[in-house]
Order: structure tokens, then sequence, then C-alpha cells
């Protein structure tokens, strides 16, 4: 998807190819972010993303291809780009100093003044405003991700870089850490972040790319994957299956899969008046879906519950990684 008309390009990357000896880490990727976006990258392992964010923070340069991020061209740098932050395989922190003394001192080497209250206003931020005076080498995790969150929101970046920024984190640090990053893109940040876990991206993400042995195979809204998507699979819960089965079968656009009566539903056995089924069934498209709802709800059928079995998202992984082993 590339930048639309207006709104300033973050990242512009065009045929960029990484080659590690003879692998092939990336392969003619193109890549837009427009400023402001939060971009989730995402692939199975080794499929390149981290060879792409390295490129990003200038720890690495294309074997070909060129790519402008911010007003930077893609290359090998000494430091991180000015106006970039971020990090790949856990922040950089001082052990020995304390979580504020950490935050202090990136401010420091970035060049910018000290600035007591942004700092406490940070440390608040990602929750450790009370371990602040507490030396790093006892941290867990969860909280080194944090505070290495925070050094990287500290800087006031244009763009942030990060590889599983949630990872090791609990649900409440979580969070905390997608406020933040929400935050950030609600002041004109860019982010673009790695992740396996599809939960956070598309709680997070506006846009994707899913890269597979180093090309994209999808790049792009999510609403545009879950419109690409052939076919989602959806658990149906209801008091009366073979009527909605019945229903069901009738319909163009619905597939039936099967049947199974879901665990827990029917404490008082088989026959209790009311007990709820599930049945699993794959819809080609939404408006399939709510025509589905409008005709059980029609004859009298209840809806308890419709839930996809898998996002869009978790689908169209699938897919593209199934599609490049059968390729191979
Ligand atoms: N410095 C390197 N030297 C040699 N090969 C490398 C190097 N860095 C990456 N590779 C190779 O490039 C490919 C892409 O690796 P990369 O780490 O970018 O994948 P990834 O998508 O981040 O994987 P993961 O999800 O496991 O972190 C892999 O085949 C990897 O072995």
């Amino acid at each position: 998807m590339s930048t639309p008309p207006g709104i300033p390009s973050a990242i512009r990357i065009r045929a960029v190819s990484k080659l590690f000896d003879d692998v092939i880490a990336l392969d003619d990727v193109d890549l837009d972010v427009p400023a402001g976006q939060v971009h989730g990258l995402v692939g199975p392992n080794g499929a390149g993303k981290t060879t792409l964010l390295g490129l990003l923070l200038g720890l690495t340069a294309p074997t070909s291809g060129e790519g402008q991020v911010l007003d930077h061209q893609l290359g090998r740098t000494h430091a991180v780009p000015a106006g970039v932050a971020g990090f790949l395989d856990g922040p950089g922190l001082y052990p020995t100093l304390t979580a504020r003394a950490n935050l202090t001192s990136s401010l420091t080497l970035s060049g910018a003044a000290n600035n007591d209250d942004r700092v406490d206003e940070i440390l608040d931020a990602v929750g450790l405003s009370e371990v602040a005076h507490e030396r790093v080498r006892g941290f867990s995790l969860g909280m080194r991700q944090r505070l290495g969150l925070a050094a990287a929101a500290l800087a006031q970046p244009r763009l942030v870089v990060l590889d599983e920024p949630a990872n090791g984190l609990d649900p409440a640090g979580k969070r905390r850490v997608h406020d933040l990053l929400n935050g950030l893109a609600e002041e004109g940040t860019t982010v673009i972040l790695s992740s396996h876990r599809m939960d956070d991206v598309e709680a997070l993400c506006s846009e994707v790319t899913i890269l597979t042995a180093g090309r994209v195979g999808f790049t792009g809204p999510l609403a545009k994957l879950a419109a690409e998507n052939d076919s989602l699979d959806y658990r149906l819960v209801t008091p009366d299956p073979m009527g909605a089965r019945r229903i069901a079968s009738a319909m163009h656009g619905i597939h039936l899969r099967d049947v199974d009566r879901t665990p827990g539903d029917d404490p008082a056995g088989d026959d209790a008046p009311g007990a709820a089924e599930s049945l699993l069934l794959g819809a080609t498209t939404t408006a399939a879906l709510d025509e589905l709802v409008a005709r059980l709800v029609r004859d009298g059928i209840a809806v308890r519950e419709l839930t996809p079995v898998m996002s869009p998202l978790e689908a169209a992984f699938l897919k593209l990684t199934d599609d490049q082993e059968h390729s191979q």
C-alpha cells in the first residue's frame, strides 16, 4: 500500500534485497509506511523481519535496492539515524544503573537536556515509577522491555522500530505498552513493530506486512486482509443446531464444516432443553454471514455466540506460509 497523497512518508523502500553469503534474507522488498502509522511486521521464523528492522535502524546495509527512512537513505550508519529510536533483541540498558539513571543517561547521550518531569512522566506511563530508583540488573524481562520502550519514547523519535515489544509482559504491562505506542502514534510518531503475537498486531496496527522467506506476501490495511480472505471459519453457538444447519446448508457463501458440542455448555446432559451446541462454518463474505444471522433470527433460532475461529491475520499468515512451503 503506498503512502496516500498529502501524508509524508516515513519509510519508502524499493526492491531491497539482503544476502548473507548465499542466504537470501530479504528478496526484492517494497515497503511504504506513512508518517504516524503503527505498522506490523509478521512472518514465520527466518522470514527476514529482524533483517528488515536492522536496515531501518542503520545496523546493516541492503545488498541491492534503495530506500528512504525519514530523511536518510537506507545504509549502514555509525549510530541509529536521527529521529529513529528502537531496539532489536531486547533493549540495551545499563544493568548497574537505576531505571531513572538509565533514562537520564540516554537523554544525555542523545544530546538532549535533562528533563526530570518528562522522565517521571514516561516512567509512570510504563508503570515503573515505584522501581525508578532500583538497579536494572534485578529487573524482570517485562520490566526491561518497558524501560527500553520508555528510553525509546523519551528521545521523542519520529520513527520507533521495535522487535517483539510485548515480549515477557503481563497483561497490565502489555496494556501500558499499547497505550504508550498508541499515544506516540497520536502525536505523529510512526511505529513499526515485528511480532509473532497476532493479537498484539491486530490490537495495535492499522496496516501490516507479511513476510515469507524474505518476500512480501501481503502489505496493506488489516481490513483489506479480511476482505481478501476466500473464506473464514466461524463458530456459531445455538440451542437449535439442526435448525441452524438446515438454514446454513441452503445458503450461498456459507459452508458447513462440522458440528461439535461445546464442552461445559450442557451440564444437564444431551437431552436438556436449550442445551447449546456449536456449529463450525465457513463464510466467504461478511455479507453472507450477516444474511445467515438475519435468517436464523427470522426463524426464531437463537444465536448465542458467533465468533471467528481464527482472525483474518492468522488465516492469511497460515495461508501464505502454506503456499510458500508447497512452492518449495
Ligand atoms: N548475520 C547473519 N548472518 C547470516 N545469516 C543471517 C544473519 N542474519 C540473518 N540471517 C539469516 O537470514 C534469514 C532471515 O533472518 P531474520 O533473523 O531476519 O528472520 P526473522 O523473520 O527475524 O526470524 P525470527 O522470527 O526467527 O526472529 C534467516 O535465514 C537467517 O538465518
